[in-house]
C-alpha cells in the first residue's frame, strides 16, 4: 500500500515521512524544501499490519493547479499514480490556507487522512481546532499530530490503512469549468475560498492574543527593512565566514590535513624507488588529491553547519525578502541569494539550491551565475596570488568576492536583455515562517548532505582527474618520464601549448599558466597545485596545504608575470566557467542544452573579457602601455559581443511575436 504525503509547503511532511521511515531527508523552516519524490517504507513499529506500507514524501503545494515545477511534481503524482491513500499533512496554525488543497486532494477519489500537524504552536497560542466537527465538515479522518515529537503518527498510519478502499464523499466540488480560462478558474478558486472559510470559522477558535505575533513582526519590520536588512545580512554572512574560514573551519583543516600529510609521506616510503608510474599515481595523484580537497572541506562544513542554522530558525527566508527588490531590479528572484551563499562554499549544492525558485528563468539564470561567487576550492588560488604578487594584501580577497557579485548582477541584466523579461510578470511569494530556536541535530544533518555532494566530486572527478594530469605531466609522448629541466616536452605542455596562444592578448601566454588554467576546470584547486608542479616551485608551494610557505618574490620571478598580468591571470581562473563536476550540475538543473551551452559560452567570454581589460586597462595605468595582442584580443571580444547581440535580436524577435499572438488570445492590448 502506497501512501502520499501532500500539504503545503513547510508545513511538516517531510518531519513526518523522516519519523515513519526512518530516513534523513532535508528539512527546513522555509517553503519549498523538497523538491522531488522521495519513497521509503514506514516501519513496522508504526505500521499495525503485515501489509508493506510505502510512504512517498511530496514537495509542498498550495493546489492542484501547478504553478512550479515542484506544485507539478505533486500534483501529477497524486492525480495520475494513484497512491492507495494521501495523508494530508495541514499547518493547524494556518487552517485555512491549508484547507483549500485538502478540499481539493478530497475530489480526487482517493482516501485522504487529515494530520493537523504543528499542534503543539496551537496549544501554546491557545487556539483551539475542534477534530471531531472538522471530520465531519471534510468526510474524513482528522488526527492531531506533532511530527517533531513522533506525536500522533501511529494513529495517523493506522487511520490510513483503514481507510483503503473507503469511498469519501467530498465535500465540495469543483463545477465544470475550462482550466485554461483565467478568469473561470480565479472565480472557482473564490468559492473555494469562502467554503473553506467557513468551515474553519465553525471549528476553530482563536485566542486574540497579538503580543507574540506582534513581537515577531516587531523583528521582522527591522530584519526585512530594505536599507537595516541589508546592514545586518552583511554582518551575518561576515561572522559566517569570519568563523567558517578563519577560525573552527582551519582548525579542523590543519588536523586533518596533518594526518593526510603523513599517510602520504607513509606512502610514498612504501614506493622508494619504486615505479615513477605507480608513484604518480597513489602518493601524488590518489593521495595528494583527497588531501588537497580533504584541506578546506571542513571550512565549506562549518560554513554549511552555520548557513543551516540560518535557515531553521527563519532568517534565510527573511534575507530573500530583503534581497527581493535589488534581484528583482536585474530579472532574478530573492531566493537566488540562497544558491549564491551556499555557491561560496562549492557552487555544486549552489547551483542545487537554485531549484527552489519558482521561475523557471530565474531559476537557470540563478544556476548559470552563481558561480561567478568565488567558491571555497578558489580561495586557495586567491591566497596564492595575494602572496607571490600583492604582498598578502588584504583587499584581493574581498575584490574578488566584490567582482564576482558585480558580474552576476552584470550577467542578470544581460539575460533579462536577451530574454525579453519585460513581457513576463514575476511572482514573489515568500512566506515568512515563523521564528523558532534551530535544531543542532538538523544542522548537522544539512551540513553532511551539503557536504556529500561535495565529496563525491572529490572521490570521483577529482580524483580521476589528478591522476591524469601527474601521469600527463610526469610523462612524454614516448612514455618516459620527463626529465628535470625539460617539462615543457611533457605531454601535459604539449596539449596546453597552443591554449597558450589564445591567451596571449590576456597577458599569460605561457604553457604552464594554460595548463594550469585548464586543470583548474577539473577543479579549481588544480591551479595552485598545478603551478607548484609546472615551474618546479614546490619547495614554496606546500601542495597538500595549498598554501605559498615562502618565497613569494621567488615564486613571482618564476612565474614570469607582473602585478597586473598577475590580477588578469587570477580572474581568468575565477570567472571563467566553474569546474566540471558544477558544469554537470549546471546541466541537470537547466535542463536545456540551449541553456547549458548559454552558461558556457557567457562564463567563458566574461573570464576572458575581464583579463583582457584587467591586462590592457591595468598596463595603460601602470605606465607600460597597451599590452601585447591588443588587436586580436579585440576582435575576439568584438566577436562575442556580435554573437550576443545576434541571439538577443533572435530570441527578442520570437518573443515578440509570441507575445503579439498572446495579446490577441486574450483581447488584452500590449
Ligand atoms: N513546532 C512544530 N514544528 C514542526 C512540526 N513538524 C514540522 N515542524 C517544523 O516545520 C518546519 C518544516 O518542516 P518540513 O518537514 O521541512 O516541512 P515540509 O512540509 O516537508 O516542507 P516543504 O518540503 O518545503 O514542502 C521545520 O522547521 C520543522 O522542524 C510540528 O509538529 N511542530
Ligand atoms: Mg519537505
Amino acid at each position: 500500500m502506497r501512501i502520499a504525503f501532500a500539504g503545503n509547503p513547510n508545513s511538516g511532511k517531510t518531519t513526518m515521512y523522516n519519523a515513519l521511515t526512518g530516513k534523513n531527508e532535508r528539512v527546513g523552516n522555509w517553503a519549498g524544501v523538497t523538491i522531488g519524490r522521495k519513497e521509503s517504507p514506514i516501519k513496522a513499529d508504526y505500521a499495525n499490519t503485515t501489509e508493506e506500507l510505502v510512504a512517498v514524501d511530496l514537495p509542498g503545494a498550495y493546489s492542484m493547479s501547478p504553478f512550479t515545477p515542484e506544485e507539478s511534481i505533486t500534483s501529477g503524482y497524486v492525480r495520475d499514480e494513484h497512491p492507495d491513500a494521501i495523508i494530508n499533512i495541514v499547518d493547524a496554525t494556518n487552517l485555512s490556507r491549508s484547507l483549500f488543497f485538502t478540499t481539493q486532494l478530497l475530489e480526487l477519489g482517493i482516501p485522504v487522512v487529515v494530520a493537523l500537524n504543528k499542534s503543539d504552536i496551537n496549544e501554546k497560542q491557545h487556539t483551539k481546532i475542534d477534530v471531531d466537527k472538522l471530520a465531519e465538515k471534510l468526510g474524513c479522518p482528522v488526527i492531531k499530530t506533532v511530527s517533531t515529537d513522533h506525536k500522533g503518527l501511529q494513529d495517523v498510519v493506522k487511520a490510513a490503512v483503514s481507510e483503503n478502499g473507503k469511498g469519501q464523499k467530498a465535500p465540495y466540488m469543483q463545477a465544470e469549468i475550462n482550466l485554461h480560462d483565467k478568469e473561470a478558474v480565479d472565480a472557482e478558486d473564490r468559492k473555494r475560498f469562502a467554503f473553506v472559510n467557513k468551515i474553519v470559522s465553525e471549528v476553530e477558535q482563536r485566542e486574540v492574543h497579538t503580543n507574540e505575533r506582534n513581537k515577531q513582526d516587531k523583528i521582522d519590520a527591522v530584519i526585512t527593512n530594505k536599507f537595516v536588512g541589508i546592514v545586518i545580512f552583511a554582518v551575518v554572512m561576515w561572522a559566517v565566514f569570519w568563523v567558517s574560514q578563519s577560525k573552527v573551519g582551519p582548525w579542523i583543516a590543519d588536523w586533518l590535513v596533518g594526518w593526510i600529510e603523513t599517510f602520504q609521506g607513509y606512502v610514498s616510503g612504501l614506493l622508494d624507488g619504486g615505479s615513477p608510474l605507480l608513484q604518480a599515481i597513489l602518493a601524488d595523484g590518489i593521495v595528494g588529491g583527497v588531501g588537497a580537497v580533504v584541506g578546506f572541506l571542513p571550512l565549506v562544513m562549518v560554513m554549511y553547519f552555520l548557513i543551516a542554522l540560518l535557515e531553521d530558525c527563519g532568517y534565510m527566508a527573511r534575507v530573500s525578502v530583503v534581497m527581493d527588490p535589488i534581484f528583482k531590479r536585474v530579472g532574478l528572484s530573492g531566493k537566488s541569494i540562497i544558491p549564491i551563499i551556499i555557491g561560496t562554499g562549492c557552487g555544486i549544492p549552489g547551483i542545487m539550491a537554485s531549484r527552489t525558485i519558482r521561475d523557471e528563468r530565474e531559476r537557470r539564470a540563478t544556476a548559470m551565475l552563481t558561480t561567478f561567487m568565488p567558491c571555497g576550492a578558489k580561495i586557495p588560488v586567491i591566497a596564492l596570488f595575494a602572496g607571490a604578487f600583492f604582498a598578502g594584501s588584504s583587499w584581493v580577497g574581498p575584490v574578488m568576492y566584490f567582482v564576482g557579485i558585480l558580474l552576476i548582477f552584470l550577467g542578470a541584466l544581460l539575460i533579462k536583455w536577451i530574454t525579453g523579461y519585460k513581457y513576463r510578470k514575476s511572482f514573489f511569494i515568500m512566506e515568512l515562517p515563523n521564528y523558532k530556536i534551530p535544531s543542532l541535530k538538523r544542522a548537522c544533518f544539512s551540513m553532511l548532505e551539503r557536504a556529500k555532494a561535495y565529496i563525491k566530486k572529490a572521490a570521483t572527478i577529482i580524483l580521476v582527474c589528478n591522476c591524469v594530469v601527474q601521469l600527463m605531466q610526469t610523462f612524454n609522448w614516448h612514455f618516459q618520464v620527463v626529465a628535470e629541466g625539460a617539462e615543457d616536452t611533457s605531454i601535459l605542455a604539449t596539449i596546453a601549448s597552443p591554449f597558450a596562444v589564445l591567451l596571449i592578448p590576456l597577458g599569460f601566454g605561457a604553457w604552464q599558466l594554460a595548463a594550469a588554467a585548464i586543470t583548474g576546470f577539473i577543479a579549481k584547486e588544480n591551479v595552485v597545485g598545478t603551478l607548484a608542479v609546472v615551474y618546479s616551485i614546490t619547495n614554496f608551494i606546500d601542495t597538500d596545504e595549498l598554501a605559498l610557505t615562502g618565497g613569494a618574490n621567488q615564486v613571482a620571478m618564476t612565474m614570469g608575470l607582473t602585478t597586473v598580468t598577475a590580477l588578469a591571470y587570477l580572474m581568468f581562473n575565477l570567472y571563467t566557467p566553474p569546474c566540471f563536476a558544477a558544469i554537470g550540475a549546471m546541466n541537470s538543473e537547466m535542463k536545456s542544452a540551449k541553456w547549458l551551452w548559454a552558461a558556457i559560452g557567457l562564463q567563458l567570454g566574461t573570464g576572458y573579457t575581464v583579463a583582457f581589460l584587467v591586462y590592457h586597462i591595468g598596463s595603460v595605468i601602470t605606465g607600460a602601455g597597451i599590452g601585447n595582442g591588443f588587436v586580436p584580443g579585440l576582435i575576439a571580444i568584438l566577436c562575442m559581443v556580435a554573437i550576443v547581440i545576434f541571439i538577443a535580436k533572435r530570441s527578442r524577435k520570437e518573443f515578440d511575436e509570441e507575445y503579439e499572438l498572446h495579446s490577441k488570445g486574450t483581447g488584452a492590448t500590449a
